[in-house]
């Protein structure tokens, strides 16, 4: 992280610093998971017609449909992996017997709600972690999240985690650290996607916490964004590693924000997740203008794009350049391609030379910054 530092900021807790001016496109940081766990479902498990994908348990990369028994897990049908590697890595720390014993449990247990099956698989994750990483464990620890008392969701959880003894280690098991962790999971994990598809629904293939991106504070227009490879075939046992990059340039000493959610989401909608998931109310520069929309129409912006730029031009908004940031943002940063919304960010400087490509983080397509203008205002590239 040599081009950011941890800062405290009052009201926003840490938070990562430019420490030094920064290059569009250029990688801020690349992160390894402490804890990564599956995001699909545990039971009713699925019927033989549906179609469902399958990663490997332990990398997470995309599995071909038939699944050769030679790299299943030798104990139960929840695990499976692209590689005896991957397999005899994932049997001596993220499914070790254990873990493997407290899914078939899960699995054979009433049915849960499909995110409590997911949180499920976070504390089974979660402590077999203070077993055979300790060191791991307390960074999970320490990052930010507390619970008081621990809620219905976590003593049920609980419960259900518990049935079996808990692998030996010096923490423990207790409804209070439980609450504790899902706390932690809810403020900092990173989603994993599954392969895009334009007529598909955005679905999560794993969870992962990140022990430097999770220093990441959210911006509504944020100044970089998180990239990951996980089905590249070149990436070397690293394919669960994410990598930040700078939107656009960024000066020295500015904070360096990710968007929690697709930037296209409108107003209400962001403030309600934000409060809900993260407990915090933005008053970011985005959110400052448009909660004046808000007040003077009395209704959200739309999530058209020519809706937010007309809207701003009806209400008036005194200070001309509060415009500006947000409509040049959707133009020049959002993926257009169906269903995507994702962010687009240049590739990384050749030997100090800006990108002209700008890649999109959901979806992955690479285009021409059209943006580029001469001086007669004709896109460079035709
Ligand atoms: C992933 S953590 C980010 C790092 C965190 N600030 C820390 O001290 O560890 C997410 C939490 O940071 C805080 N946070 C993030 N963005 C914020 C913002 N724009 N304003 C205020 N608090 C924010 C919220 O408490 C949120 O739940």
């Amino acid at each position: 992280m040599s081009s950011m530092a941890v800062a405290e900021i009052e009201g926003r807790g840490r938070a990562l610093v430019a420490s030094k001016p920064l290059k569009a496109g250029e990688i801020l940081l690349r992160d390894s998971p402490i804890l990564i766990y599956s995001a699909l479902p545990l039971n009713p498990p699925p019927l033989p017609h549906q179609h469902h994908h399958h990663y490997c348990s332990n990398c997470f990369k995309s599995l071909p449909p038939s699944i050769p028994s030679a790299v299943s897990c030798p104990s139960c049908s929840l695990a499976h992996f692209c590689s005896p590697t991957c397999r005899s890595t994932a049997l001596a720390s993220s499914h070790t017997p254990w873990v493997c014993q407290s899914l078939r449990l899960l699995r054979s247990s009433p049915p849960l709600p499909h995110d409590r099956q997911v949180q499920a698989r976070f504390l089974v994750a979660a402590y077999n972690l203070s077993a055979v990483s300790p060191s791991d464990f307390r960074t999970l620890l320490s990052l930010q999240g507390t619970e008081e008392s621990p809620d219905a969701a976590a003593r049920l959880l609980h419960s259900l985690v518990s049935s079996l003894p808990p692998p030996a280690s010096e923490f423990g098991f207790s409804p209070e650290l439980t609450a504790a962790l899902l706390a932690k999971d809810k403020l900092n994990a990173f989603g994993l996607m599954e392969p895009f598809s334009e007529d598909g629904e955005r679905s999560v293939r794993a969870y992962g916490i990140y022990p430097n991106a999770s220093f990441f504070n959210h911006d509504c227009l944020p100044n970089a964004c998180r990239f990951d490879y996980v089905d590249a075939s070149d990436a070397g046992g690293f394919n669960t590693n994410i990598i930040v990059r700078a939107i656009h340039d960024v000066p020295h000493g500015r904070e360096i924000c990710l968007s929690y959610f697709p930037v296209n989401l409108n107003y209400s909608e962001r403030q309600r997740r934000l409060k809900e998931d993260y407990g915090f109310t933005c008053a970011c520069d985005r959110c400052k203008v448009e909660a004046n929309w808000v007040e003077e129409e009395g209704e959200a912006m739309d999530e058209d794009d020519d809706e937010v730029m007309e809207d701003e031009e009806d209400v008036g908004i005194e200070e001309e350049e509060n415009d500006f940031p947000h409509a040049y943002f959707f133009l020049r940063y959002m993926c257009e391609r169906k269903n995507c919304w994702g962010t687009l960010a240049p590739l990384p400087p050749v030997n100090g030379a800006p990108s002209s490509v700008m890649e999109c983080n959901v979806c992955g397509t690479l285009k021409n910054d059209e943006v580029t203008m001469d001086g007669d205002g004709d896109s460079l590239e035709g």
